[in-house]
């Protein structure tokens, strides 16, 4: 045998979905789907494509009642793509297109036995006590999972990745429904093919991911609910706004518990997740921990929830576009004003992704591990008018708004995941009570559970409410005073204590 392929994993190769708990559900005629498209030969595409209602609905047309025939194309199984199995490097195995593949094809089925939610979680758990360090089970539905370990398609050995080429989509054929891997870009030929799992996590051991995008979220499942509610590492979980630039402050006290102690590891690294790799190399070795380090770096990413108190620093900044704003970092950590950095010697590029990329499952956690305040740097006419001294006055004034600011989205964060975990744990003990009943609804949970849930969403809406409003006030507050009161005279006669902004109560 090849050395190479010696560890082929031992399992039985399926080409459809086995049904041991249950049998395969049995489609009455009358319950069979049937479009109304209409097959033109001039017109490719009439013989359901897009506008099939069949295919508007994820579901396959069933062969002999179709009235496109043969020329029908929303008949899934009938591809079949080539692909081939590769080892990857810390990974294990893996599947690489082996043809061209166009975006929205679909490439392969992930078959496996169809077992219940709770036989699944109860095999995850034996297989993690057997020692199985890779995972093939994934959600089928609300009550429902896949799991391919000992039975299963080469779908088994597509890999994760944060930044994935293709999808899972899930559609139905003949009343049951099925996982497909479709392209969700054209793959050139020789590409590893890889989906973001994201799957319902089982409370099994934390995996790292080694995907390598910019964007990756630290852990394999890092974004399913029951990863989050159980390893809750709130401050490791993705930001989703990037922010591109040269070099930005970043206070590793955040982490300082898993950073050894001397510099920073890539594993450490890694633990804070938001880090791009390329910034690993860069940290100096021997720095200490806690203390700010100036590191080159690529992207940070904040959740979409963050836009908002993003925008408090850019005014103007649009929610779900991309924009550029350019900021001037200064060193938060510093008490006295005249520390402050005013030196533009910091400076980063901020943009902001489409709502879709910064869509996040969970709330939003506060930006305290990297401590960065805004300033803007744009000169504003106003300011020009002033002498030099007023506009030092001026950005030391700004340094000291934005610091609040700062402290505000910090503490208001930690509240607000606090809350948000709160109400996470209590979805967690209603959860399996609305997946056994198949439906997303709290009506079939205890009335003590529903009433925690009710007080749980409470408080975080409080929490978020008042969050917010106290961003607001101080921005209207800080900003108003400091371009609209403050005279330059006052200025240049020492600064008016007036002035200063007042933390409002939180
Ligand atoms: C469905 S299997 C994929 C095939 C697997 N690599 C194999 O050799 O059979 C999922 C497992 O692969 C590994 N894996 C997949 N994607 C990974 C990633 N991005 N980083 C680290 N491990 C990954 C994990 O062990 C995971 O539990």
């Amino acid at each position: 045998m090849d050395p190479e392929n010696e560890d082929i994993p031992q399992y039985e190769h399926i080409y459809q979905n086995e049904f041991s708990y249950r049998k395969h559900k049995k489609q009455k005629e009358e319950d069979i789907a049937i479009c109304e498209c209409k097959f033109d030969f001039s017109d490719p595409d009439s013989a359901c494509g897009e506008r099939c209602l069949n295919v508007l609905t994820s579901t396959e047309c069933t062969p002999g009642y179709c009235p496109c025939g043969v020329y029908c194309k929303n008949q899934v199984n009938a591809v079949l793509l080539m692909t081939t199995l590769f080892k990857t490097e810390g990974r294990g195995w893996g599947l690489l297109a082996a043809e061209n593949l166009k975006a929205g094809q679909f490439i392969i089925e992930y078959c496996g036995e169809v077992i219940s939610w709770k036989e699944a979680k109860r095999r995850s758990q034996a297989y993690e006590n057997h020692g199985l360090k890779d995972a093939y089970i994934i959600s089928l539905n609300a009550s429902e999972s896949i799991d391919a370990t000992k039975k299963g398609s080469l779908a088994r050995f597509i890999n994760h990745s944060c930044q994935p080429n293709c999808e899972t989509r899930k559609w139905t054929v003949l009343g049951e429904i099925r996982v497909g891997i479709f392209a969700k870009q054209d793959i050139l030929i020789g590409s590893e093919l890889a989906y973001d799992y994201n799957f319902e996590w089982y409370g099994g051991a934390k995996v790292r991911c080694l995907c390598g995008a910019p964007n990756c979220s630290g852990f394999l499942g890092a974004k399913s609910r029951g990863f989050q509610s159980e390893n809750f590492p709130a401050k490791f979980i993705d930001r989703r706004i990037p922010i591109y630039g040269k070099t930005m402050m970043i206070d590793f006290k955040e982490i300082a518990g898993q950073v050894p102690d001397k510099g920073v590891s890539k594993e450490a690294f890694k633990e804070g997740q938001n880090y791009p790799k390329r910034a690993v190399s860069q940290v100096t070795r021997g720095q200490q921990i806690g203390s700010m380090l100036t590191v080159p770096f690529q992207s940070f990413w904040v959740r979409q929830s963050e836009v908002a108190k993003l925008s408090a620093f850019f005014p103007g900044m649009a929610e779900d576009e991309p924009a550029t704003k350019l900021l001037k970092a200064v060193d938060s950590n510093s008490e006295n004003d005249a520390n402050i950095k005013t030196e533009p010697s910091i400076t980063v590029d901020v943009s902001v992704k489409s709502e879709q990329q910064l869509e996040s499952t969970v709330d939003p956690v506060p930006m305290e591990g990297v401590v960065v305040t805004a300033v803007k740097t744009e000169s504003s006419e106003e300011i020009n008018l002033y002498s030099q001294d007023a506009q030092q006055a001026f950005s030391q004034k700004n340094a000291m708004i934005s610091r609040i600011r700062t402290h505000i989205l910090s503490v208001g964060g930690e509240l607000k995941n606090e809350a948000a975990c709160q109400l996470a744990s209590v979805y967690d003990e209603i959860r399996p009570a609305i997946e056994e009943h198949e439906r997303d609804s709290q009506d079939s949970v205890a009335t003590s559970v529903a009433e925690k849930w009710i007080e749980a969403s409470c408080s975080k809406l409080r929490i978020e409410f008042d969050f917010h409003s106290s961003i607001l006030k101080n921005i209207v507050c800080s900003t108003g005073k400091a371009y609209e009161q403050v005279k330059p005279s006052e200025l240049e006669e020492g600064g008016n204590d007036t002035n200063e902004v007042k933390l409002l109560e939180y």
